[in-house]
């Protein structure tokens, strides 16, 4: 005889509440109530004041004021001591609690260092105990399975798999590539400028953006690039996606709930995934027609390979699956793509600012440059002032001026205890522009302080110039970013003079990274 049906209703109805109830439990008890509550007592044992939590929404409220408040108005004009505003809240904290306080980020404890030293400790810990954060649970997936996500031995595996892409050799190959991306904007901007007055207005800041995705979709991708672009196009509609849901408090469940908005990201999200499939489909048939045994030396080709490997039963760990491929596609997209069209835009808005700057950078690109007006690969080096602007202006621009990291477990950083779940913010800016490090003309333009390198400029014994960050997880694309800047910079520089526009507005704001809220609007003169 079977069981009653009674018994059977009851059992099912356990074992399917249960689950329930345990995760309703956690995510908003634990997660939302007693961490919270755990941390703050940690941290106020140790004298560091905590700003007063509120359920789920934490500071967001004032945080968002703070900033809207602030930001609300231009700077009066470009000074360069623009930390406050960027970065309102950390500012206006500090003042009020001290160099060492926490406040919420939603539900999230988070925790400024103030100490170089600490920030170097952090970012070259090997440790599993301090990690990136994982994204929110409702985020659209933007870089997972990409380096910028992975840890430990996976991290190692595709950071192992990508360096061949990112060697000296490799990247002067692509100095003709990123001349041809920039000829074509260039050519663009003069067949324009013919119906136009002597001086035209241009936003740099936009160009910069379409320029960097075109390069690094070239150079990446190779010839699957037209494929390369339609998928950095979808990314582009999740990052305005990602915005949104950022500026609002986690509330857990609510991603699941067939919105119209849920249902647009679910598609875009599928969509990009279809195209990196058919994107790889393509290189492999290519492979197969050609009779060649690699798919190419580009990061699409070196990843195709990893996957390879799996095909041959090699160990898991070795190989790269298509959701491997997926993530880093994504990820070169998102590291590589705004923050270098940032950083060039940042650094044209101050040879613009600095015109006998500028003078000195173009008549530098002119003994440099070939006939052709476009720099040659193995001449790079030689831009130095070039080089001494770029440092300049990534150190008072840094595009990452906050990085965090999250603590796995109870862990000290220099003599702080810092408890399980809280996210360390490492505010790469406010080093950049200390002047206990720099010295008194901190927040002004001197490259010239660049002149015997980085690692010389500073007044400090410590790191105190980050823009790449450091230690194992340092940007792999530092040199690439940095070529791509001076081949860009000095093609511009050969053909036009340029100024600032009285309509250009200097408003750094963080938003993910440091940014023109207004764009960048030049004046072209062709010369
Ligand atoms: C001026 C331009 C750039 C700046 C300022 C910059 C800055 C950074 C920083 C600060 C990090 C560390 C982030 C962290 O640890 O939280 C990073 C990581 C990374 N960047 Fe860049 N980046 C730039 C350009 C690029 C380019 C052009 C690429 C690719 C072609 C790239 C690819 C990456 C990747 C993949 C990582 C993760 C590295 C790893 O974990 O192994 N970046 N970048």
């Amino acid at each position: 005889m079977g069981l009653p049906l009674e018994v059977i209703t009851v059992t099912l109805l356990v074992a399917l509440v249960i689950p329930f109830l345990h995760s309703l439990w956690r995510a908003f008890v634990e997660d939302l109530w007693l961490k919270p509550r755990r941390i703050r007592h940690v941290f106020e044992r140790q004298g560091i004041k905590c700003l007063p939590y509120r359920f789920v929404i934490g500071n967001l409220p004032e945080l968002t004021a703070l900033s809207k408040e602030v930001q609300s108005q231009p700077l009066p004009s470009i000074k360069h001591d623009h930390c406050a505003y960027a970065i309102p809240y950390y500012y206006r904290w500090i003042h009020e609690y001290g160099d060492k306080f926490i406040f919420w980020q939603g539900a999230q404890a988070r925790f400024f260092l103030t100490d170089p030293d600490d920030v170097k400790e952090v970012l070259c810990s090997r440790s599993t105990q301090i990690s990136r954060l994982q994204r929110r649970p409702d985020m659209v997936n933007l870089v997972d399975n990409g380096l910028l996500q992975l840890e430990g031995e996976d991290w190692a595996f595709h950071r192992r798999t990508l360096n061949p892409g990112f060697l000296p050799d490799k990247l002067k190959k692509m100095v003709p590539i990123m001349a041809g991306c920039t000829m074509e904007m260039i050519e663009k901007w003069s067949s324009k400028e013919a119906n136009e007055a002597k001086r035209h207005e241009i936003d740099v800041f936009t160009e910069l953006k379409k320029l960097t995705a075109d390069i690094i979709a070239h150079t990446a991708f190779g010839s699957s690039y037209a494929e390369a672009k339609q998928i950095f196009e979808l990314q582009q509609e999740q990052l305005r996606l990602a915005k949104q849901i950022g500026s609002k408090p986690f509330i857990p469940g609510l991603r699941f709930i067939p919105t119209a908005f849920h249902r647009h990201c679910w598609k875009v999200e599928k969509k990009i995934e279809e195209l990196t499939f058919e994107m790889i489909e393509r290189r492999i048939h290519q492979r197969k027609l050609n009779q060649k045994d690699v798919h190419g030396d580009d990061l699409l080709g070196l990843m195709i390979d990893a996957m390879d490997n799996r095909a041959l039963g090699l160990d898991k760990k070795l190989s790269m699956g298509i959701a491997d491929i997926v993530g880093e596609t994504k990820t070169f997209f998102m590291a590589g793509h705004e923050t270098t069209a940032t950083s060039i835009s940042w650094t044209l808005m101050l040879l613009a600012a600095y015109p006998e700057w500028q003078e000195r950078v173009r008549d530098e690109a002119r003994t440099v440059c070939d006939a052709s007006s476009v720099p040659a690969p193995g001449s790079l080096h030689r831009l130095k002032l070039l080089s001494m602007v770029l440092n300049e202006s990534l150190r008072l621009y840094p595009p990452g001026a906050l990085m965090t990291r999250i603590a796995n477990k109870d862990i000290r950083v220099g003599k702080t205890l810092v408890p399980k779940g809280t996210v360390i913010v490492l505010p790469i800016i406010a080093f950049h522009h200390d002047e206990r490090y720099w010295g008194p003309d901190a927040n002004e333009f001197r490259p010239e302080r660049f002149s015997e390198g980085a690692s010389k400029a500073s007044q400090s014994s410590s790191a105190v110039f980050l823009p790449f960050s450091t230690g194992p997880q340092f940007c792999i694309g530092q040199l690439f970013a940095l070529q791509e800047a001076k081949v860009v910079i000095a093609s511009i520089l050969l053909r036009y003079r340029i100024m600032v526009s009285p309509r250009y507005r200097h408003s750094p704001i963080n938003y993910t990274i440091l940014q023109p809220q207004f764009g960048v609007p030049l004046l072209f003169e062709s010369i």
